[in-house]
């Protein structure tokens, strides 16, 4: 049996939270609104990448290890950074080994699973403006996905609804942890 994951060691300190979740999901939209219900920062998890990254994504390639290495650690110096005061990063930390390391940055981290259909997210980023990524890459991002496990301090929240009642939900379920 997975072993039961560490409770936050003091609820009196606010959270440090990593929104996370497949590319389209709505990290860059719930996260702000999560971080101002929890009264922290928000810091948006695309501005940590080298420029290489952007410049592979544009192009439709998706990023391997070796591409998501510096810009995990570049998103957990700034989570070990808010440790006591709390914030909010998005931060797509699609495989346990990128939240292992976001954990070893940063312990007490906790994550937020923004979690939706292929279908409606595919829907919502063919009506997305002006970003570098397209859903040409949605296919890879779910093959590559593994959702949070028992071990792993974290909630999960479907992305259907409004984008305020998500953050609700989200909120309730990390003052829960
Ligand atoms: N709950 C929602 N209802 C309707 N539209 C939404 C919702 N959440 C996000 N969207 C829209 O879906 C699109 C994708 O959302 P967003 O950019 O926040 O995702 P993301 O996870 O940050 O994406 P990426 O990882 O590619 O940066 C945006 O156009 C956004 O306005
Ligand atoms: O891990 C990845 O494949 C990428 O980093 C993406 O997920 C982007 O950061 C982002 O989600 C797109 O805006």
């Amino acid at each position: 049996m997975p072993a039961a994951p560490q409770p936050r060691q003091d609820h009196r300190t606010p959270p440090v939270v990593v929104v996370m979740g497949v590319s389209g999901t709505g990290k860059t939209t719930i996260g702000p609104l999560v971080a101002q219900a929890l009264g922290v920062v928000y810091a948006e998890g695309d501005d940590f990448h080298p420029a290489a990254n952007i410049a592979k994504m544009s192009a439709g390639v998706p990023l391997d290890d070796a591409d998501r290495a510096p810009w995990l650690d570049a998103i957990g110096a700034w989570a070990a950074g808010r440790g006591g005061q709390g914030g909010v990063v998005s931060c797509s930390a699609l495989k346990r080994a990128y939240r292992d390391r976001l954990r070893a940055a940063a312990p007490g981290l906790v994550f937020l699973h923004l979690t939706g259909d292929r279908a409606l997210i595919a829907e919502r980023m063919a009506a997305r403006k002006g970003h570098f990524m397209t859903s040409r890459l949605l296919d890879s991002q779910f093959a590559t996905l593994e959702p949070l496990e028992a071990d792993e301090a974290g909630a999960a929240v479907d992305v259907t609804p409004g984008a305020e009642v998500i953050a609700e939900r989200a909120v309730t379920a990390l003052r829960r942890l």
